[in-house]
């Protein structure tokens, strides 16, 4: 009998014997099917079989056909697996559907990455917010879950049967979506009022972006190592969603300059909904750092996937015009590399054998130190941009013109990009 927790999640000490189902429409879905196999194992479940099928317009009641769906039925009673995963969102209706007519537990794509991620969260932030996304996954379907429940024990979502029990459990989720959000802002204060003070001494940041696996975190290692500051490394491991939260750790190069580096959750593509909302806050980090570095696993045949669906996320966390570096990673082990004309900065390293990082940090050093004296006429209605000059900036000089501020002063090269258009010369 499967056992799940309170909240939804796998119980990890169990091993479950899984079968992974996927849609095919019009692409090709291979790549997808074997990410949704990486996610089984990193929540722990064995995967015994596969089966995808190819239909144009998904089955409302059962996404797959229903000759499909007894196929499944079959394979899960012959090959004794306890638990069927699809690659594709499930309703509420599609789940008790499949659960009554398969007999084992159905779980989707999404249930699957909220689960690791529940599993995985060490922060009072990261908990509440997986909790929140787990909250707002069951909501709607609530109702889905019927007679199949008694059979199957309770788990996933499964509570809720009388109509009555469902209005209270209706109002309870809505209560605690409530706590949790009141929670979350409390949290997030804390973190702004740090943000602050560190923008207040001035110390660059540095984030590595990408996707789940490409080395982010061993990348963060190799540029600690090179530090003469004593800081902790970072956890590295081949498994997806290996960093949850967000880290910091402050790095000395030998020129002395000094910044602060953010190493994040790595992203996956078709993530819950409610997961992106969660990682705008997680990832505000990234929101307010001077110079990105996007990691891509260089050894990946199909990165140029990844090196989208990463991009994406970018844009919907509101970091999608950062000034950014593609860092093509794990290169001992890349043959055949191909790299797409992008216009963008690519470098090419090893954060396992070292090769390329000094590039790397000469990168950092220019992007982020190098300073060029630049004069700007900042209009009189940007007041925000005249006071980030002021505080952030060598200002060497200053005049009131008639149609805004005259500016001398340096900026980086980032800074410099991004004020551009009010660039003039004399
Ligand atoms: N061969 C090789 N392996 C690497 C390299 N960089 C990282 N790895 C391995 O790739 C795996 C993933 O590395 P992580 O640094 O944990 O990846 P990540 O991007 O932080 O992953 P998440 O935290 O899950 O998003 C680990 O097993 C690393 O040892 C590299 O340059 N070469
Ligand atoms: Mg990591």
């Amino acid at each position: 009998m499967l056992r799940f927790t309170e909240d939804n999640r796998v119980l990890e000490e169990e091993c479950y014997r899984a079968i992974l189902v996927g849609l095919q429409r019009n692409r090709d879905i291979s790549y997808s099917m074997q990410e949704l196999r990486g996610l089984a194992e990193a929540a722990s479940v064995e995967v015994i079989g596969e089966a995808v099928q190819s239909l144009e317009k998904p089955n409302t009641a059962t996404l797959v056909g229903s000759g499909k769906v007894l196929e499944l039925a079959e394979m899960a009673k012959h090959m004794e697996a306890d638990m069927v995963v699809f690659n594709d969102e499930l309703t509420g209706m599609q789940l008790r559907n499949l659960e009554d007519a398969i007999g084992v537990r159905i779980i989707d794509r999404t249930i699957l990455i909220l689960d690791i991620f529940a599993s995985r969260a060490t922060s009072a932030e990261g908990k509440l917010q997986v909790e929140l996304a787990q909250l707002q996954y069951r909501m709607p379907r609530l109702t889905g879950f019927g007679k199949s429940l008694s059979r199957l024990g309770g788990g996933i979502g499964t509570r809720g049967p009388g109509e009555k029990k469902l209005e209270t459990d209706r109002r309870h989720i809505e209560r605690r979506m409530d706590d949790i959000r009141a929670e979350l802002a409390r949290v997030r204060t804390n973190r702004s009022v740090q943000r602050s003070r560190r923008e207040k001494a001035d110390i660059p940041v540095v984030a590595l972006v990408g996707y789940t696996n490409s080395g982010k975190s061993a990348l963060m290692n190799r540029l600690l190592a090179l530090s003469d500051k004593e800081e902790k490394s970072v956890c590295e491991r081949d498994m997806l969603f290996a960093t949850l939260d967000t880290q910091q750790r402050s790095i000395r190069l030998d020129s002395g300059h000094e910044f602060i580096l953010v190493d994040t959750v790595g992203f996956v593509s078709r993530l819950p909904h409610g997961m992106v909302e969660a990682f705008k806050a997680t990832l505000s980090e990234v929101r307010y750092a001077d110079l990105l570095l996007h990691v891509v696993d260089a050894s990946y045949e199909d990165n140029q996937f990844q090196i989208d669906v990463t991009n994406r996320v970018l844009e919907e966390i509101g970091a999608g015009d950062k000034e950014k570096l593609t860092v093509f990673n794990k290169m001992d082990i890349a043959d055949g590399l191909t790299v797409p004309e992008s216009g963008e900065r690519n470098l090419f390293l090893s954060a396992k054998t070292g090769e390329g990082i000094e590039e790397l940090v000469g990168e950092i050093e220019e992007r982020v130190f190098d300073t060029e004296t630049v004069r700007l006429l900042i209009p009189y209605d940007r007041g925000d941009l005249s006071s980030y000059l002021c505080d952030k900036t060598n200002v060497i000089s200053m005049e009131y013109r008639e149609t805004g501020t005259e500016f001398l002063t340096e900026l980086s090269s980032a800074d410099h990009q991004r004020l551009k258009e009010y660039e003039f010369t004399k």
